[in-house]
């Protein structure tokens, strides 16, 4: 018997390889002779960086980079394979450090994102992973190319200063001093949703708010991304005003997409390529996922989907399990998609502290009580 674990991360609990280890205990008081693969899985979202790392025995490289708000912080990557880093723009880019008190797009930056690409190019990154989502920004990227070498220039040829709004003053793009190395990087994009730059559903109008932009502020910076994507179309001949996922983070992805040789894939499915998923769940008898909270929403691309679909793409007769801390809405949307069944771990109602305190114990109970029905109907 084979079975294979492969979690997401519980968000503020375990991270995605103590999760499998836990599901793994569980099922070994039951199947002790079986053989166990844990393949600690992410979409792109918070814990990718570590995930990645911990699958591919790489290691986590420590930066300290500009905030977006301008102040150094420390901030990390990984580095897998060698020649691949893992990004998650959030470590430096991240809704994290603001406050109502200083919560301010007009002038929160990507370059901090941008500092952490540099480095990671300087360590022999050849092929950039990056997650991008969960911003404090709204500047296009704009932060991010500076930091990697492009000159942002306003009327008088001088440098744009940090921000969003700063973008309503520029004038030409230069990209002559641009990182050499770039050139031969290329860039994944992991996009936390398909919004476009500009307009109703574009950056600044659906994430701007979140990150403190009143109605006034909004309008501003949603004029500022369109005339940056229109200078962005006359000097780097991309036209990328309407393209899905150029909104996400601030317009960080049209940012990613105007300055690099980048492409925009799935985050589930990044990971999936990249920890030969496929391949170690093709002789599976047992697939083990799961996540913090499965819903209705999982399907759109979160982990325990991409690890369904990828196991019954290679062996539909693979029997794939979700475990959850909670169970929301309408999961029964996610049976044909390929989930076969789903469980919470939670034992019954309690405080949300207790119930992250116990994930491990309560991961372990459940895993043992599913092998235990498993071998029982066998
Ligand atoms: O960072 C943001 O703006 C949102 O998470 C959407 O990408």
């Amino acid at each position: 018997m084979k079975i294979v674990l492969a979690p997401d991360s519980y968000k503020n609990s375990l991270t995605a390889k103590e999760v499998a280890e836990s599901m793994r205990r569980g099922f070994e008081k039951v199947y002790p002779d079986a053989e166990y693969l844990n393949v600690p899985m992410a979409d792109g979202g918070e814990g990718t960086v570590q995930s990645l790392v911990d699958a591919k025995d790489g290691k986590i490289v420590t930066e300290t980079v500009t905030n977006p708000l301008g102040k150094p912080t420390q901030a990390h990557y990984g580095l897998i394979d060698e020649d691949v880093a893992v990004i998650e723009m959030a470590e430096a880019s991240g809704i994290q450090y603001i406050n109502q008190f200083t919560q301010n797009p007009y002038i929160t930056t990507t370059f901090g994102t941008g500092q952490l690409m540099r480095s990671a190019i300087k360590n022999g990154a050849k092929t950039i992973i990056i997650g991008i989502g969960g911003s404090a920004t709204n500047d296009g990227g704009a932060g991010m190319a500076q930091a990697l070498g492009a000159h942002l220039l306003d009327e008088n040829n001088e440098e744009l200063q940090y921000g969003g709004a700063m973008l309503a003053k520029l004038e030409k793009i230069d990209i002559s001093e641009m990182m050499p190395e770039l050139k031969d990087v290329k860039v994944i994009i992991a996009s936390d949703v398909t919004n476009p730059l500009t307009g109703p559903n574009g950056a600044s109008h659906v994430f701007g708010p979140q990150k403190g932009a009143s109605d006034e502020m909004v309008e501003f910076l949603d004029d500022a991304l369109s005339h940056y994507a229109r200078i962005i179309k006359r000097d780097l001949q991309k036209d990328l005003e309407t393209t899905p996922g150029a909104g996400a983070a601030g317009g960080l992805g049209a940012g990613l997409l105007a300055f690099t040789n980048s492409q925009m894939r799935s985050g589930v499915d990044i990971v999936i390529d990249y920890t030969g998923l496929k391949e170690k769940v093709q002789d599976a008898d047992i697939v083990v996922t799961g996540e913090g909270q499965i819903d209705f929403q999982t399907k759109f691309g979160k982990t325990p989907i991409g690890v369904a679909k990828a196991t019954k793409a290679v062996n539909p007769k693979t029997t794939v399990i979700a475990i959850a801390g909670s169970v929301g809405e309408k999961i029964s949307e996610l049976y044909p998609l390929g989930i076969d069944a789903i469980f919470t771990c939670v034992p019954g109602v309690e405080e949300l502290s207790k119930a992250i305190q116990d994930t491990d114990k309560n991961l372990q109970q459940v895993s043992e009580n599913i092998a235990r029905l498993i071998k029982n109907t066998k």
